[in-house]
């Protein structure tokens, strides 16, 4: 007979070539094989291992990894104790693959079976692709029961690999079985007296917690319930009684002293939400230049730890406490007094120095990576921010707008716009706001607005109307839309009467330009962020741009804008992934943490696949709106080389013909 306590199935998967066969070799034979070919279809070894005192018996498979051996293959999967699913760290695409072994894996071994991550190949080094980070955070969102790096080459962890397996089943085996036996002795006992002892212990519980708590009703119904069931079912499995007795006694210490009680859920906890998203680190590592990538990657870890440590809880507070509009002082006059709380202004403040804004237009960093950081890190900003993203997102667009109107150094409103807007100096940064829904209609701009614009001088013009819904009127200056009225009182009907106008909101004293701020809007949601009806009662602005093209000059704020709206919903659901994951490894229910139940985790998984769905679409419209403006650069410096050619060329032919 095989004097072995147990025999344990280990299944080896993986893509081809990554080590599977050679870590097997290492274990069983002690030898690194050279020139190892690939495997056909299966083939196994076997090895005995000690774990404490008992003898354990390890039956390796080692599978092959080509496609073509897949049916095959996965015939080996429904009887494995353990699966362990290789990569090899010095090739990306081999990582890329695992959700698909993981699909295999899911679909035909047993749901109970052992998974064990394994990055093979640590010896190569500097030919690293996959950070030992990446590999762990995957194992851990994917609930891997272990994770670790291995050189089949140089032997590093190979024993602890199998040593693990060996340990892990045999405490799980171990510890069934003593279940097995616990059960086998109580049902033996249920025979005959043993039957009269059950119910006994029913009885003995019911009374005593009947006695303790009296008045708890559903104690004693639980209690009452047991006893009953003892009553009619005379071989009773021991656990059902003893969890529904410790069910009833729990609840008696816990309610025994309060009237209310004193269960409360534990609270999910956030977590960087840099290093807790191995998806944003891998799309980044991938479409930024490798040192361009390393500083972005510092900054976001930095600005993730600050978003859990700060911003976060100003957040929520700037959510709860809402803006109000004073109208008047003491004394009766005027005054449209916007107060808002402390955090709401200090997060604007931070929104500065991180270069929230800012980043996307520091010329230093070409454009390309800029847009993707700054995306990166709204990303990882937007569901803290207590939406002062909101005034983010039309700072931006202002900028984009002033910028392709090619106004910096050409105009001094604009230009002291721009420098302020993409400031990273929290005492003289600027925000902007933009005005263009009116009382008629939203998106219907043309025919909706019925502002007008009276000139007064140069491009400078009195503003009259009326802005229905006007976002963030703590901002300093605004971009917004008016119809030009000609000289003899006309003006043009439709989008083509309307043009674009500059203005600040309230001069260097603190007055309000012009605008009376009627009132708030009473808003389902969003209620932090001051939004309000204004009168624009002759506000002095600029007319930017050409007369006729304001709604083409604005379409540039709303494409970024529109961009920020998608960063703050993808971040969203990022952010709720997050939190309902980590909850699930906090609260228990039916007896074990709710990420243990296969219809929980399927539910956070197809949530999950929709989130980084969406995820690659925004950071794939990112990437292109920083090629856009790499491109519109490259054009420029074309036709500047075009201009200078062309003096040139008529010189060189007038030299040609002289010699
Ligand atoms: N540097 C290095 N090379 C390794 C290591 N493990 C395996 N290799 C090499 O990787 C190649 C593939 O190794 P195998 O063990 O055959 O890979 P496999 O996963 O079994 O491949 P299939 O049988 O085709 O599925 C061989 O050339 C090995 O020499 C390791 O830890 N370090």
């Amino acid at each position: 007979m095989e004097d072995y306590k147990y025999l344990f199935k280990v299944v080896l998967v993986g893509n081809a070539g990554v080590g599977k066969t050679c870590l097997v070799r290492k274990f069983t034979q002690g030898i690194f094989p050279p020139g190892q070919s690939a495997t056909i279809g299966v083939d196994f070894m076997i090895k005995t291992v000690k774990v404490e005192n008992d003898k354990i018996k390890l039956q390796i498979w080692d599978t092959a990894g080509q496609e073509r051996f897949r049916s095959i293959t996965q015939s080996y999967y429904r009887s494995a104790h353990a699966i362990v699913l290789v990569y090899d760290v010095a090739c990306q695409p081999s990582f890329d693959c695992l959700p698909e072994w993981l699909g295999e894996i899911e679909s035909y071994a047993n749901r109970r079976v052992l998974k064990i991550l394994v990055g093979n190949k640590v010896d190569k080094g500097d030919e690293r692709e996959v950070p030992e980070r990446i590999g762990l955070d995957f194992s851990e969102v994917n609930n891997f029961d272990y994770f670790l790096e291995t050189s089949a080459l140089d032997a590093t962890n190979v024993d602890q690999l199998f040593e693990q397996v060996a340990t892990r089943l045999t405490n799980d085996m171990k510890a069934t079985d003593e279940r097995f036996n616990q059960y086998k002795s109580d049902t033996s006992t249920a025979n005959g007296t043993g039957s009269i002892r059950l119910i006994e212990r029913a009885q003995n519980q019911f009374n005593s917690c009947y006695r303790s708590n009296n008045r708890n009703i559903l104690s004693y119904t639980v209690a009452r319930l047991c006893l009953s069931l003892s009553h009619s079912v005379l071989v009773m499995n021991t656990f059902t009684i003893k969890n529904a007795a410790r069910m009833a006694s729990t609840k008696t210490s816990l309610y025994s002293h309060a009237r209310t009680g004193g269960f409360s859920q534990a609270a999910p906890v956030l977590h960087n939400p840099y290093k807790d998203d191995p998806l944003l680190d891998r799309v980044l590592r991938r479409l930024l230049p490798q040192q361009q990538y390393a500083k972005v990657a510092n900054d976001l870890v930095r600005f993730g730890d600050r978003v859990v440590s700060e911003i976060d809880a100003m957040g929520r507070k700037a959510e709860v406490e809402v803006p109000r509009l004073e109208q008047h002082d003491a004394w009766g006059r005027r005054v449209d007094q916007l107060v808002t709380c402390n955090e709401w202004k200090k997060l604007k403040q931070v929104c500065a120095e991180e270069g929230i804004v800012g980043i996307g237009y520091e010329d230093e960093t070409d454009a390309y990576t800029r847009r993707l950081h700054q995306v990166a890190k709204l990303f990882l900003f937007s569901p803290s921010a207590g939406l002062v993203t909101c005034p983010m997102a039309m700072t931006d667009g202002a900028i984009k707008t002033l910028l392709a109107l090619d106004l910096h150094g050409k105009n001094a409103l604009a230009t002291e716009a721009i420098e302020r807007l993409r400031s990273r100096d929290p005492a003289t940064a600027w925000t902007s706001g933009q005005w263009m829904t009116e009382k008629k209609g939203g998106s219907d701009v043309g025919g909706g607005c019925d502002t007008y614009a009276v000139h007064v001088g140069d491009n400078k013009y009195r503003l009259h109307g009326y802005k229905w819904f006007s976002s963030a009127i703590d901002s300093d200056v605004a971009l917004t839309l008016a119809r030009v009225v000609d000289p003899d009182g006309t003006t043009l009907e439709g989008s083509r009467g309307l043009s674009m106008f500059l203005l600040r909101i309230r001069d260097d004293d603190g007055n309000l330009n012009g605008i009376q701020m009627v009132r708030l809007k009473q808003k389902l949601g969003t209620r932090q962020l001051p939004t309000a009806e204004l009168l624009l009662d002759g506000a002095l602005a600029e007319r930017i741009g050409d007369q006729g093209r304001g709604v083409a000059n604005i379409s540039n704020m709303l494409n970024i804008t529109r961009i920020h709206n998608a960063v703050a919903s993808v971040a969203g659901m990022r952010r709720i992934i997050a939190l309902a994951r980590d909850y699930s490894t906090r609260r228990s229910v039916f007896g074990q943490p709710q990420a243990k139940w296969p219809l929980h985790t399927s539910t956070l998984a197809k949530m999950e696949v929709e989130t980084r769905g969406c995820f690659m679409l925004l950071m794939e419209s990112a990437r292109l709106l920083g090629l856009s403006v790499r491109l519109r650069k490259l054009c420029s410096f074309h036709e500047v080389n075009k201009k200078k050619l062309s003096n040139i060329r008529p010189r060189c032919e007038n030299k040609l013909c002289e010699s």
